[in-house]
């Protein structure tokens, strides 16, 4: 693997990206709130846009952190989310979500779920390879990345306890 200090770091808000929708009825549950299933899908999506966008290769998911839905998003009002890199270690990007919701009538706006994801940038051979540290400039952007080392160390001790409860369990259906 390269050496992470040949490639440029590059500035943190340039992975940003930004989504928005209107929620239809088919986007909803039985409540006629946005489906927490098709959220979690907008907050891959959006995460995973941000990392190729930094890391320019190919990404994938390694893990996602806990999503807490702080609100309801109702029919009829749009769903936004905001991404960005936040910090990178030699092939792993952290990338924070926000979400929020909007009723454009009235103009008011609410948080409804904030996330923070863990993506790998792969090479040609599907292999991790290091991707670029990020640069923070405002306020907001220096408190996320000052405060990711925190939450890798939980996120790795996190995954040894999951490769310790996968061998536990086999292939097999439950009889
Ligand atoms: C027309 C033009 C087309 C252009 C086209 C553009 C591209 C178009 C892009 C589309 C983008 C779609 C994006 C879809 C997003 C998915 O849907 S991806 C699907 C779901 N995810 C998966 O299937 C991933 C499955 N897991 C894996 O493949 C491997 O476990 C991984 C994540 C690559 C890690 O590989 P590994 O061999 O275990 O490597 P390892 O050296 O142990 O770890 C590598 C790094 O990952 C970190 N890591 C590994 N596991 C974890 C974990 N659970 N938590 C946190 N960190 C972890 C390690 O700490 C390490 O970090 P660094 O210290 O290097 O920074």
């Amino acid at each position: 693997m390269e050496e992470k200090k040949k490639l440029p770091a590059k500035l943190m808000r340039d992975s940003r990206a930004v989504k928005s929708s209107f929620v239809l009825p088919s986007d909803t549950n039985t409540h006629r709130t946005l489906f927490g299933g098709k959220l979690m899908s907008y907050i891959d999506d959006i995460a995973a846009i941000s990392a190729t966008k930094h890391a320019r290769t190919y990404t994938v998911t390694a893990s996602t952190d806990s999503v807490d839905f702080l609100h309801p998003i109702k029919e009829g009002y749009t769903v936004n989310l905001e991404s960005i890199v936040t910090w990178t270690h030699k092939t792993s990007m952290e990338v924070f979500v926000k979400i929020f919701a909007e009723n454009l009538l009235e103009g008011t706006k609410v948080i409804c779920a904030t996330s923070f994801l863990t993506f790998v940038a792969l090479d040609k051979e599907g292999k991790p390879t290091i991707v670029p540290e990020v640069i923070p400039e405002t306020r907001e952007e220096l408190f996320l990345h000052n405060t990711a080392p925190t939450r890798a160390e939980t996120r790795q001790n996190r995954r040894k306890e999951s490769e310790r409860f996968a061998k536990e369990f086999g292939v097999v259906k439950p009889s």
